[in-house]
C-alpha cells in the first residue's frame, strides 16, 4: 500500500479494534480505494483529554518524519465526522501487524515450547536497529515495551510502534534536559532509573527499557514485579537489576546485562549492541509466508462498519465490502477514554476490546504517569497514605490520582476506594455530560424521547413559574 498524503483523503471502513492503549485506541480498516488494510488509532476529539491527543499530534508528526524498515510505517492521517458533525475522531493510519506483539508471539512460543532464542535474537536485532534509527533521528522513543514492538504475518518482521510519547532531543538543549528535573514520560516498570528519578531521559534510557523488553519477551512478564511505589523506589535508587530469566543463554544474559547497567554512561549504545554476539549473528527465522491477508476477500472473519467518509468510493470495492460488512450499528468508543481511565486499577492487556479486559498488566504501569508529585528532592515518597480520607480529599487530574494509586496499593487500600476518588474529581460533571451526550446520540432512539419529555417536562415548568413570577395577579384571575 502506497503512502497516503496527510492531506489526501480516502475512503475508509472501520473493522475491529486490535488494541486500547491510555492514548488512544486502534482498530482495523480497510481502504475502500482498493481493498488494503491498515490499522488506524483514533482519539474521539469531544472527550478526550488534551494530553490524548497532543500524544497523537506528536506520533503523527514524528511517523511521518520517519522512514525505516524496523518502524511502522505512516500511511496517513485525517479527522472524521458521524452523527452529523457532533462526533469527530483524529486518526493516525498505520501499517497492520497482524502477528500481535512480541509478548503475544512470545507467550505463543512458550505454550509450545521453551524460549526459541534464535527466533529472541532474531527479533532483539530489528528492535535494536529501530532504535538506533529513531536515535539517529534526534528522537528518544521514551516507551520501549513489548507491546510496543509489532510483529508481521511472517514472524521475521518486526516493528517499533507507539511513538505518542517521544522526544525530539533535537530541539532540547541537552543542558537543560540534564539540569531541570525532567517529566518522566512511559511505562514505569521499564523506565530506567535516571528517569523515576526525573534526571535525565535520553537515548540511553531507551536502552535500559529494552533490556527489560528482552526479558518480558522471554518471560511474558515485566522485568520488575509489580509492587507498586515499592518497585519504582527499587528500580530508582537500589543497586539490584531485574532477575536475569533462567532460560535465557549466557550470551543473551551478557547482552541484557549490557543494557542494564545502571550507570547510563556505562550503558552499551546501540551500535556496540548491534556488534554483540548475541545480535551479530542473528538471522531471520524460517517462516511460510502466504497466511496474511492483503485484502478483504482474504478476510475470514472481518467485521467492519461504515465510515461517514466516503467519497470517491470505488464501486467494487464497495460490492466487496458490503458483502462481507455486518449491518449492526457502529459502536463508538462509548467505552473509550473515561472508562478506561475509571478502570485504571484492573489489571489490563489490551487484545480485544469487545471481548472485554483480561487481566496482565496494571494500568498503573501505564504510559502517562508522571511522578513528580511523589517524589521529593531525595526521591523518597513525598507523603503518605495513611488513611481513606486522604482519598476523599483529591480533586484528582489522572495524573495525580495515579500517582496516589500507587501510594495506595503500598498501603493495601482496595480499589474501589480510589473509584470513589474518580468520581469526585473534576471529571464527574464533564463525564456525566458526555454520557448523556453520548446516549443522545447513539442507536437507542428510546433515550432521545426520554430525554426530549424530560426536556418539554421542564421548559413547560420553567414557562408556568416564570409567569406565575411576572404577573401572579393574572395567573390568579386566569385561575378563578
Ligand atoms: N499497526 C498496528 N497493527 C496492529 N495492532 C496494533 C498496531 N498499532 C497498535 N496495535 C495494537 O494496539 C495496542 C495499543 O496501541 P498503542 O500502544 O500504539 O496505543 P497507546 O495508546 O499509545 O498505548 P500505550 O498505553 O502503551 O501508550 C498495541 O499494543 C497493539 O496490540
Amino acid at each position: 500500500m502506497g503512502k497516503q498524503s496527510n492531506t489526501q483523503k480516502i475512503s475508509w471502513t472501520k473493522g475491529k479494534c486490535l488494541g486500547k492503549g491510555s492514548f488512544g485506541t486502534v482498530s482495523l480498516a480497510i481502504n475502500e480505494l482498493d481493498g488494503s488494510f491498515f490499522a488506524v488509532k483514533c482519539v474521539d476529539l469531544a472527550t478526550c483529554l488534551p494530553n490524548q491527543l497532543e500524544s497523537l499530534e506528536n506520533e503523527i508528526r514524528i511517523l511521518r518524519s520517519f522512514s525505516s524498515p524496523f518502524v511502522v510505517e505512516y500511511l496517513g492521517d485525517d479527522v472524521t465526522s458521524y452523527e452529523f458533525l457532533t462526533t469527530s475522531y483524529r486518526n493516525l493510519h498505520m501499517e497492520y501487524f497482524q502477528g500481535g506483539t512480541v509478548v503475544d508471539f512470545g507467550a505463543f512460543k512458550r505454550r509450545l515450547a521453551d524460549v526459541d532464542e534464535r527466533i529472541l535474537r532474531w527479533q532483539t536485532r530489528c528492535l535494536v536497529s529501530a532504535l538506533k534509527y529513531v536515535h539517529g533521528q534526534g528522537i528518544v522513543h521514551c516507551d520501549v515495551k513489548g507491546k510496543n514492538a509489532l510483529v508481521g504475518s511472517d514472524l521475521a518482521t518486526v516493528k517499533l510502534a507507539d511513538f505518542g510519547s517521544a522526544v525530539d532531543i533535537k530541539m532540547e538543549s541537552a543542558g537543560n534536559r540534564c539540569m531541570s528535573l525532567i517529566t518522566p514520560r512511559g511505562s514505569p516498570l521499564w523506565m530506567a532509573p535516571e528517569v523515576i528519578r526525573g534526571e535525565y531521559q535520553g537515548p540511553e534510557s531507551d536502552v535500559w527499557s529494552l533490556g527489560c523488553t528482552v526479558i518480558e519477551m522471554v518471560t511474558g512478564k515485566p522485568a520488575w514485579e509489580d509492587q507498586g511505589f515499592n518497585s519504582l523506589s527499587r528500580i530508582a535508587n537500589s543497586d539490584e537489576l531485574p532477575e536475569l530469566p533462567t532460560q535465557l543463554s549466557e550470551l543473551g544474559k551478557d547482552f541484557v546485562k549490557k543494557c542494564l547497567r545502571r550507570d547510563r554512561n556505562q550503558r552499551w549504545s546501540c551500535d556496540q549492541l548491534l556488534q554483540h554476539p548475541f545480535l551479530a549473528s542473528a538471522s531471520p527465522p524460517n517462516t511460510t509466508k502466504g497466511s496474511s491477508p492483503r485484502c478483504v476477500l482474504d478476510f475470514a472473519n472481518s467485521d467492519f462498519e461504515e465510515d461517514e467518509n466516503t467519497e470517491n468510493v470505488d464501486d467494487s470495492a464497495r460490492e466487496r465490502i458490503c458483502k462481507l460488512a455486518t449491518v449492526r450499528g457502529v459502536v463508538w468508543e462509548s467505552d473509550g477514554w473515561m472508562a478506561v481511565r475509571s478502570l485504571s486499577f484492573l489489571r489490563v492487556s489490551s487484545v480485544n476490546c469487545e471481548e472485554g479486559i483480561n487481566t496482565e498488566y496494571l494500568e498503573s504501569m501505564r504510559t502517562g504517569l508522571e511522578f513528580p508529585d511523589c517524589f521529593d528532592g531525595s526521591n523518597s515518597v513525598e507523603w503518605q497514605c495513611g488513611n481513606s480520607e486522604d482519598v476523599r480529599g483529591l480533586k484528582s487530574s489522572s495524573v495525580r490520582l495515579r500517582c496516589d494509586f500507587s501510594a495506595l496499593r503500598s498501603h493495601g487500600y482496595r480499589s474501589e476506594n480510589v473509584e470513589l476518588a474518580v468520581d469526585k474529581g473534576e471529571f464527574r460533571f464533564y463525564r456525566y455530560c458526555n454520557l448523556l451526550l453520548q446516549l443522545f446520540l447513539s442507536n437507542l432512539r428510546i433515550f432521545r424521547y426520554i430525554l426530549y419529555l424530560i426536556f418539554v417536562l421542564i421548559t413547560t415548568l420553567l414557562q408556568l413559574f416564570l409567569s406565575n413570577l411576572i404577573n401572579p395577579k393574572l395567573s390568579q384571575s386566569t385561575q378563578a
